[in-house]
């Protein structure tokens, strides 16, 4: 991928005209209605050069009319003969009354024959619609001679268009240009206002009134056959993913030379991962005319700061804040067009909250209720106090990337962002996931249960196909771990918390090493390396692999130190050999490490029959020192051990449980708390006994929170 894409890290969808839809800041207004304003200028040119055309042409200029000759379409030429027949037929009547009239004086005069004016060409009440059918008679009297010499003239314009080709040579372009430029300072008053209505931006829906209105002195073909040549020549780009749909009164988002952006990185002060903002986000239209002040639009060094006079203190200092205020809003016009902007957001007061599911680094979880829909979601409250500076960037990280990644049966679904009643707090409203995996996989051990193999092999079919989705679109999760992972009744696994999530690119950029919960967290992270990709999200995979086998934590550190030797003891220290370019990170010089035999992980699993042979490749393949040589998720996905028997279970196969997650750990407000006994009194003796054994309340199991499915001889 370009460099391009990767200086979106902040966030931006891989289809990029989507993406720069989204970008409302208001630089980018600025530039649209600049982009318009040209627009609307060729716009003004190209349709005076038209009308002077047709003047030109109308004295008979040859050589200009071939100029400008369109060559003509079958509807086109359809119509210029439907035209010309109902000119034919008219003129035939015209003739006629004027056969019968015999030479009655006309009078021509201006005002008797539009008084208020109301008849020109450009008249946008169609009050020249009007005209046409019932103005007065002596109209066509007055100018029935001229209009049989237009219509000839025009009929053999018509044959000639036929006949000539369009393509000149640019000399023949330039020679020809200045008598048309000459010819646009006689535009005729209607023209002038003809003008004015084709560059109204609500032109196109009175195309239709412009027709008629053409209809009575020029000929309608020309008119809109022209438009749609124009708009066939000049806006519509060939492109793999079909034309581009821009109307002749936007700006082309598109026309920008790509190539040409320069981009401003800018340090985010919660982490040392960079922001990268555009200049034209960045570069506001007073920004240009004040491009004599360059020296403000970047901040100073600490030693500059002591040598500044006061006024340069006070117009760097004004300056950044600007800059701040710019780099806020564009990070807020990277989230999906979808999302409304913070504006458009219901207010959390739609949501009844039902229970507190949790609560983890980032954010409270909910489970709530949608007022109008009676919909479970889990809420999860976005963690604002520490943000000194507006909207929290890790807020705005998960929402971006758990919308762009969201949609696919392994990622938990956001349903829509929600504001708290004083515009405080943030709100993500998801799709309700009954079960988190580490709760589970608790329970699980302390029952001394465990996964079948096809049970183990249809979880990490569907953790990798998540992830596989997730690197196709560019996006590191940099968090996975049990925790992270939900799984519904139906047994399908969804992968949650996006609060780390980043965007990557080619080639790679610095992000910082402080990322994935430790026991989760791989080696080149645990040696410093701020140059990582896909690999550390495989790294996390082999590590839940391992527990969704063992049931607890496979590397369980107690610090970063004991986090590496936990892994050299189980893998054997890496040599030059093994992992080219060990040796060179920061952690590897700082800290020395025992020589520990290569791969003690092969005992622990196939000795104990955990794994077969297969499936232990699987997963040291996952598990592999070297993140060069580490399996992709794609690659994961086509491993032997999934076609082998014992086959992936169906989920819908998959046993459930009670979720821990609908529990009520919060009261519900002011509820009479009921007898126990009389409780159990309407609960069936079997479901009573389930519950008895996992201490559940029966007024902590949900409608539809507690499967009957459940099998207590495996749980
Ligand atoms: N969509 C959901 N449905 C049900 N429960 C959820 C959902 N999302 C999160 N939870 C519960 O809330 C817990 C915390 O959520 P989450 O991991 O998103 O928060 P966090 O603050 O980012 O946590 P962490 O400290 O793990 O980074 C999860 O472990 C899970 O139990």
């Amino acid at each position: 991928m370009s460099e391009k894409v990767s200086s979106h890290d902040e966030g931006e969808i891989s289809d990029e005209s989507h993406k720069r839809s989204n970008r409302a800041s208001s630089s980018e207004d600025a530039k649209s209605s600049r982009s318009n304003k040209e627009q609307e200028t060729k716009m003004r040119e190209s349709i005076l050069s038209r009308l002077s055309k047709r003047k030109i042409s109308d004295s008979d200029d040859d050589t200009t009319e071939q100029r400008f000759s369109i060559q003509p379409k079958d509807a086109q030429k359809a119509k210029e003969d439907r035209y010309r027949e109902k000119e034919r037929e008219r003129r035939k009547v015209r003739d006629h009354r004027d056969d019968r009239r015999g030479g009655r004086e006309i009078d021509a005069r201006p005002s008797n024959r539009d008084p208020r004016g109301k008849n020109e060409r450009s008249d946008r009440d169609g009050k020249g619609h009007e005209h046409r059918h019932h103005s007065h008679h002596h109209k066509h009297d007055r100018s029935s001679d001229r209009e049989r010499e237009k219509h000839r003239k025009r009929d053999e314009r018509n044959k000639d268009r036929h006949r000539q080709s369009r393509t000149t040579s640019p000399e023949e372009d330039r020679t020809q240009k200045s008598p048309l430029k000459k010819a646009r300072h006689h535009e005729a008053p209607e023209d002038a206002k003809l003008f004015d209505r084709v560059l109204d931006p609500n032109y196109k829906s009175k195309q239709q009134e412009v027709l008629v209105v053409e209809d009575v002195e020029m000929s309608p073909v020309e008119i809109l056959d022209e438009k749609e040549e124009k708009e066939i020549t000049e806006f519509t780009i060939d492109s793999p993913a079909g034309p581009k749909k821009y109307s002749k009164f936007e700006s082309d988002p598109e026309s920008d030379h790509e190539e040409e952006k320069k981009v401003h990185t800018i340090k985010d002060s919660d982490d040392d991962d960079v922001v990268e903002v555009h200049d034209d986000l960045l570069h506001s239209d007073d920004d240009e005319d004040e491009s004599d002040d360059d020296k403000y639009s970047r901040t100073p060094e600490d030693r500059e700061w002591e040598e500044m006079t006061e006024t340069e203190l006070r117009l760097h200092k004004e300056e950044m804040k600007k800059r701040q205020v710019i780099r806020q809003k564009a990070l807020i016009a990277q989230l999906p067009v979808f999302y409304p902007g913070l504006m458009g957001c219901r207010n959390i007061d739609e949501y009844e909250c039902v229970n507190r599911v949790d609560e983890g680094t980032f954010g409270v979880v909910y489970r709530g209720k949608d007022k109008r829909t009676d919909e479970i979601v889990a809420l999860k409250r976005l963690k604002m106090e520490k943000e000194r500076e507006g909207f929290p960037i890790t807020a705005l990280r998960e929402i971006n990337m758990l919308l762009k990644a969201g949609n696919h049966p392994n990622i938990v679904n956001v349903k829509e962002i929600l504001l708290g009643s004083n515009m405080d707090k943030i709100y993500m409203a998801m799709e309700f996931v009954e079960h988190d995996m580490k709760s589970l996989l608790d329970t699980m051990s302390r029952r001394n249960k465990r996964f079948s193999i096809g049970e183990q092999k249809t979880l990490m079919r569907q953790l990798l196909s998540g992830i596989e989705h997730m690197h196709k679109l560019w996006i590191l999760h940099r968090d996975l771990k049990t925790s992270n992972l939900l799984m519904s009744h139906t047994g399908v696994l969804k992968i949650a918390d996006f609060g780390l999530a980043r965007e990557y690119g080619d080639p790679l950029r610095k992000f910082t090493s402080i990322v994935v919960t430790l026991w989760y967290r791989s080696p080149e992270l645990l040696l410093g390396t701020r140059l990582y990709s896909t690999p550390v999200d495989m790294w996390s995979i082999g590590c839940i692999m391992a527990e969704f086998i063992l049931l607890k934590p496979l590397f369980p550190g107690r610090g970063e130190t004991e986090q590496i030797k936990k892994i050299f003891m189980e893998l054997g220290t890496p040599t030059e050999s093994i992992w080219p370019g060990v040796t060179e990170l920061e952690g590897w010089k700082t800290l020395t490490f025992e020589k520990y035999p290569y791969n003690q992980l092969r005992k622990r699993f196939l000795a104990g029959r955990l794994l077969n042979d297969t499936g232990f490749k699987l997963l040291n393949g996952l598990l592999t020192l070297d993140p060069k040589n580490r399996v992709s998720a794609t690659k994961a996905l086509d491993h032997e051990w999934f076609e082998e028997e014992p086959h992936p279970v169906p989920p819908e196969e998959f046993p459930t449980f009670p979720a821990k997650s609908e529990q009520n750990k919060a009261p519900p407000p002011a509820a009479k708390p009921k007898q126990p006994e009389n409780r159990m009194a309407h609960v069936d003796p079997e479901t009573a006994k389930l519950l008895k054994q996992f201490e559940v309340r029966p007024e902590q199991v949900k409608p539809g929170g507690f499967s009957l499915k459940f099998d207590p001889t495996r749980f």
